[in-house]
């Protein structure tokens, strides 16, 4: 078997909305197909990608570097020993010649499109969700059939107020969902507490929210908006100072006896080490947020976890950030601690399986081959517009 074609685009997912650091009025997300010469019910077997979001699309480095690579190796290079599949870690190896260690960079947002598209295609050429094939070959065979999600969302909108933000949380609540984040940082400390009070009185108790800064504060500001918010009794507090500043990350901690969160902004095994290392983050009630689209993909989440692990940190304190369908599978695959979900932002990239709904904040996975992305028709007529 091999790889006969990979293709890619630039899909907009522009918005009006804003967090503490970026608006989306210009995002865009990157689209792979990896097709494959594997014939399933009559088709080719297509894996599909694409980049989360977040960071912009990685067409460049693509079209540059990662995709001639793969189309210069020989295409057994690229398959498994007894050549009945292809081989993502091999595929991985190829796409990351000839690149240096450290500095990260977006270069994993590339590598990480094209391994969620190869994944896709390995589960589809077995004929099995890819959530079951990774709890075959890395946990003993057993996955989870449900997996935990919050609702995430919250965001600053122009013109948007306290009463259209409440009805945004309680919609999320009206369709399953117990947990919700909403984004703080944007405006100053008294505006966003009243802004957590409005959601606190639709989602009842702090422990159903968690808040969201974006890595916008220095050290007292996120210490003084800790403060005010501790009587909250918040789920968490998530990215409140630049993802790489593990000093920072470290005094928070203590300040701050609730849990907090992280992670989304690093790229790297290393650096994900590195924060468990240094950040101060504790593993009895602090969460982990690598987004493997993001990071090197699902190659490199399996030395991440193997990484944190080695720092005495259970998969369960993982919560991707992403909202996609890689993570739920992974979450459900390697037994991580739940999933982000976008109920409504980054269309048609958010969200999950059509027939399946969220209920008491867990969701199910679908049974169809690969990640699950044909049972997701919004974003599948996105995907097969690269096959056709
Ligand atoms: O606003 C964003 O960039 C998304 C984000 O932080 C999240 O989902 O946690
Ligand atoms: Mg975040």
């Amino acid at each position: 078997m091999r790889i006969v074609e990979i293709r890619e685009t630039t899909e907009s997912i522009a918005s009006p909305m804003a967090n503490a650091y970026i608006d989306f009025s210009k995002m865009t997300c990157s689209v792979v197909a990896v097709v494959t010469d594997v014939v399933r019910n009559g088709k080719p077997v297509i894996g599909y990608g694409f980049n989360s979001n977040g960071r912009y699309a990685a067409g460049g480095l693509l079209r540059e570097r990662f995709l001639p690579r793969l189309r210069e190796a020989k295409p057994d290079s690229l398959i498994t020993d007894d050549g009945t599949n292809l081989d993502p870690f091999k595929i991985w190896s190829t796409m990351m010649q000839n690149e240096k260690p450290g500095g990260h960079g977006e270069r994993s947002v590339a590598v990480g499109t094209v391994d969620m598209a190869v994944w896709d295609a390995v589960a589809k050429i077995e004929d099995r969700p890819l959530y079951r094939v990774l709890a075959d070959r890395y946990r003993g065979g057993v996955a989870d059939d449900k997996v935990w999600v919050y609702a995430a969302g919250g965001y600053y909108y122009p013109g948007k107020d306290d009463s259209k933000l409440q009805d945004e949380m309680r919609s999320y609540l009206d369709r399953g969902y117990k947990v919700v984040k909403m984004k703080i940082g944007a405006v100053p400390l008294a505006e966003d507490l009243r802004r957590i009070e409005a959601v606190l009185k639709i989602v009842g108790d702090g422990a159903n929210l968690c808040v969201d800064v974006n890595g916008r504060f220095d050290i007292e500001t996120a210490i003084a908006y800790g403060e005010a918010m501790k009587p909250y009794g918040l789920y968490w507090y998530e990215e409140a100072g630049d993802p790489l500043d593990y000093a920072l990350q470290a005094e928070l901690a203590k300040h701050y006896e609730r849990p907090l969160a992280t992670g989304e902004n690093l790229f790297s095994h290393q650096d994900a080490r590195n924060l468990v290392r240094y950040g101060g983050m504790r593993p009895d009630r602090d969460f982990l947020q690598y987004d493997c689209a993001l990071s090197y993909g699902l190659v490199e989440y399996l030395r991440t976890l193997d990484a944190i692990q080695a720092e005495g940190w259970s998969p369960r304190r993982v919560v991707p950030h992403g909202g996609h369908q890689m993570s739920l599978n992974i979450a459900a695959g390697l037994h991580l601690g739940g999933n982000e979900s976008y109920p409504d932002v980054f269309r048609p990239f958010c969200g999950f399986a059509d027939n399946v709904r969220v209920e008491n904040s867990y969701v199910g996975l679908p049974d169809a081959p690969g990640i699950g992305f044909e049972t997701k028709s919004e974003l599948f007529a996105v995907m097969r517009k690269l096959a056709e």
